[in-house]
């Protein structure tokens, strides 16, 4: 394994007493791009949030987030805010209140850059314009004194990204960063992300419902089912060998147009969608808990189902696996 920027061992987040995210091992190496995805409410922005230290005041956690050398868990804001701004950037699905409305761009990227360097006011004017351009925001100079709700979604998911690499981070975390945006801006923006990851040598954990875009996208996913990691590893693995049964499900029901006839393929079965929705934190069912919804779900189910580990860092977590997984390796092609 490469050198991994952000490492983390059984991590448990609880809230009271329901545990939200439950994280044996994740490895993010430097400079590669991991997908943590799921449905809705499967836990993937809890597991960002744990993973950036922005959980809620009220989460408890324990086990252990290594960033860059630095252990986060257990480090008070104070420490917590400096490592962050000095390793790693932050963006959200949504750009415009991420973004003070009363401010112009130019000083709203100033004030990140400023955070970050000690230079003088001509220096920094600099670096915003550089940051403009590596985002390609064109015509930077008109573009500096205009207000968030002057600029187009996609503009202002550029500022923000702007503003997240301004320290030169070595993980940038994104979280549905362009589900709100359409899909030609959503295109350019996962563009950029994949650039500025690959020419910066920056790691990107980028937070997606939709497998097709983190197929596209990146190089790793973590698929989370009701806050656990259920299967992870090489992106093209997964979609093409899934072995856990959410995983499965996950393919089938994949809506995602570049990639839905590749997908749908996999199988060699139309796409479907996965019966009922993912309940409430505290409605789970003992045991494996995608049980209830599984159509596959066997006796054993009803305990927690161990992680196995497959060749090329694929796990996963399933007491009744995908069959055609089975019998490819059993071909002695588990690689
Ligand atoms: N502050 C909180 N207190 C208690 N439970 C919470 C809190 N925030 C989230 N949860 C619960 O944690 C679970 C995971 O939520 P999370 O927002 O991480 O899911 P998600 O996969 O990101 O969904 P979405 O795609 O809709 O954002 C949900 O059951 C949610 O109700």
């Amino acid at each position: 394994m490469e050198f991994a920027v952000l490492g983390v061992r059984d991590l448990s987040v609880r809230i009271g007493r329901h545990e939200i995210v439950s994280i044996d091992e994740l490895d993010l190496p430097a400079g590669r791009r991991l997908g943590l995805v799921g449905e809705s409410g499967s836990g993937k922005t809890m597991t960002a949030m744990s993973l950036a230290g922005l959980a809620p005041a009220e989460a408890r956690q324990c086990g252990s987030i290594v960033l860059d050398g630095h252990e986060l868990v257990g480090l008070g804001d104070k420490q917590l805010a400096r490592v962050r701004g000095a390793q790693m950037g932050v963006i959200f699905q949504d750009p415009l209140r991420a973004l003070n409305p009363t401010m112009r761009i130019g000083r709203q990227i100033d004030e990140a850059v400023r955070l970050h360097a000690n230079l003088s006011r001509a220096e920094r004017r600099e670096r915003v314009l550089e940051l403009m351009s590596h985002v390609q925001l064109s015509e930077p100079e008109r573009l500096v004194r205009r207000y968030p709700h002057q600029l187009s979604g996609g503009q202002r998911q550029r500022v923000l990204i702007a503003m997240a690499i301004a320290s030169g981070p070595r993980l940038l975390i994104a979280d549905e960063p362009t589900t709100a945006l359409d899909v030609t801006v959503q295109k350019e923006i996962l563009g950029l992300l994949v650039r500025l990851s690959e020419e910066r040598q920056m790691a990107l954990l980028f937070v997606s419902h939709d497998l097709g875009v983190v197929r596209a996208v990146c190089e790793y996913v973590a698929v989370l089912y009701g806050g656990r990691l259920v299967e992870t590893g090489p992106v093209r693995t997964v979609i093409h060998r899934p072995r856990h049964r959410y995983t499965e499900a996950l393919i089938g029901a994949n809506p995602g147009h570049a990639s839905a006839d590749d997908l749908a393929a996999v199988n060699g079965r139309q796409l479907t969608a996965i019966p009922g929705v993912v309940p409430s934190i505290d409605a789970f069912p003992i045991g494996c808990r995608f049980r209830d919804r599984c159509a596959h779900a066997v006796a054993a189910c009803a305990d927690d189902p161990p992680m196995e580990r497959l060749a090329g860092e694929h796990r996963f977590a399933c007491f009744n696996p995908t069959i055609a997984a089975k019998e490819w390796e059993l071909d002695g092609n588990a690689r």
